[in-house]
């Protein structure tokens, strides 16, 4: 049996992780953590503030993290220092925040961090990597679109179709938006686009003259990210204590 508990526990994919875990056979759902108290399936859910009292009292095994840069940081530490799992899934982190997680996870817990735990997506980057190394001479654009409430630009998913580009291709230039006159040149041009409820959609266009390649994921349900996490959750238990990919976790 795996204890779970939630960070960001009231949010969009706190309440989805939470619904899952629930629902999981082989997990018990200890509680939760967010910025107020309330109850996710019946479990606790106790203010940000508590959380080092939280994660004593109630020993889980693992903590899945989905709220916002900064919170997560703190709930990292949180963790490490308390012995328990993580899973990550909070995206928008400076490079200087990726550096104290790093710090907080090697050699004391073991961490699952992924922009994007949907076993969909973990596969469209292989593609795209693939289409990269076939494509580099083709003008590369990557779009991305989510719902009108997030708060992160461009998606972790996207600056992960980034690296994949830089290191199939090299450092090329990005070009966050086009306006005015412009001479494209080599640069992959980065476009994000916002509304609605939508869930997340990804696009890699690979643009050569008479012809045109295009990956692309369209997400319709956020339990494919939240089920991706669970499963992450039950990969993780036990592991030697560094920063895991969804992609090891899958065995891609
Ligand atoms: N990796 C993935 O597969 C994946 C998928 C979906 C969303 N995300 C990311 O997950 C994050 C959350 O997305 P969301 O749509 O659930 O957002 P959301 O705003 O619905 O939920 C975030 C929750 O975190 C809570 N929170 C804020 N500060 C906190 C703190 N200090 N401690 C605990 N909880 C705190 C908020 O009150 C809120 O309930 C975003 O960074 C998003 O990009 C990642
Ligand atoms: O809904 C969100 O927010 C999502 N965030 C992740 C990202 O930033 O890539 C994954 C897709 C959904």
């Amino acid at each position: 049996m795996v204890k779970v508990a939630v960070s960001g526990a009231l949010g969009r994919m706190g309440t989805t992780i939470g619904r899952i875990v629930n629902e999981a056979p082989d997990m018990e759902l200890v509680g939760g953590i967010d910025i107020r108290e309330g109850t996710l399936f019946g479990t606790e859910v106790v203010p940000a503030a508590g959380i080092d009292a939280f994660l004593k009292e109630k020993k889980p095994d693992v903590l899945i993290d989905f709220t916002v840069a900064a919170a997560a940081v703190e709930n990292v530490r949180a963790a490490a220092a308390n012995n328990v799992a993580l899973i990550v899934g909070t995206t928008g982190f400076s490079p200087e925040q990726r550096e104290v997680i790093r710090g907080a996870v090697e050699g004391h817990v073991p961490a699952v961090i992924s922009s994007n735990f949907s076993v969909g997506v973990n596969i469209f980057w292989k593609l795209v990597r693939e289409a990269a190394r076939e494509l580099g001479d083709y003008d590369i654009e990557v779009t991305e679109a989510h719902h009108r409430y997030k708060k992160d630009a461009p998606s972790g998913t996207a600056k992960t179709i980034l690296e994949i580009l830089d290191q199939e291709l090299g450092g090329r230039e990005k070009a966050y938006g086009r306006v005015g006159e412009t001479e494209r040149k080599n640069e992959i041009g980065v476009h994000v686009v916002r509304g609605g409820d939508i869930v997340g959609d990804h696009s890699v266009l690979f643009a050569g003259n008479f012809e045109c390649i295009e990956v692309s994921h369209r997400a319709y349900d956020r339990a494919i990210f939240a089920q991706g996490a669970v499963r992450a959750a039950g990969w993780v238990k036990g592991r030697e204590p560094r920063i895991y990919s969804m992609q090891e976790v899958l065995g891609l």
